[in-house]
């Protein structure tokens, strides 16, 4: 997920991505509750949960492999060893990850504004042509920091 639609919260540059504890996954997804799902994707299901990030409290978006997920460790690796070393405005922050037994898990920074597909087909108010804008600027921005590296 891109970050062009910005959120008001952020990650500290200087913070690395931590290994959580799988007890803390439990507590901040009240254990997996389906009241907190706030999406599905290739990986499997997304919880929102506040999680202790540094000294403080942060609003995570927590994603839980599936069993049945064609994605496996090899991707859930590389996630983790790709994103730990980038940090940029228009990139989601992956804050930390949990790996216990079979589960493998991925926390990052909570987008609240939704993503860029439910701005174009969902929601009711229309993005006007400068959010447009911002937003394919925001894009090209983290695209070619990918592409070009810290
Ligand atoms: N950081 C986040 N903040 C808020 N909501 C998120 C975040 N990450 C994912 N979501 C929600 O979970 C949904 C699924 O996200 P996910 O990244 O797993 O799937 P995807 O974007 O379809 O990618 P893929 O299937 O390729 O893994 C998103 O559409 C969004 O609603």
């Amino acid at each position: 997920m891109s970050r062009s639609l910005k959120s008001t919260s952020s990650i500290q540059r200087s913070q690395p991505c931590r290994r959580f504890e799988f007890s803390e996954i439990l507590i901040a997804t009240e254990n997996f509750d389906e009241s907190l799902v706030i999406g599905s994707g290739g990986f499997g299901k997304v919880y929102k949960g506040n999680v202790i990030y540094g000294s403080r409290i942060v609003v995570a978006a927590i994603k839980r492999l599936d069993s049945m997920s064609k994605q496996g460790a090899t991707e859930f690796w590389a996630e983790i060893h790709m994103l730990s070393m980038l940090r940029h405005c228009n990139l989601v922050s992956l804050i930390g990850y949990c790996n216990h037994e079979k589960e493998m898990i991925l926390l990052y920074e909570y987008m609240p504004n939704g993503t860029l597909d439910d701005h174009l087909h969902k929601l009711r108010s229309p993005l006007s042509w400068l959010q447009r804008l911002n937003i394919c600027i925001g894009a090209s921005r983290g695209l070619h920091y990918l592409h070009t590296g810290p």
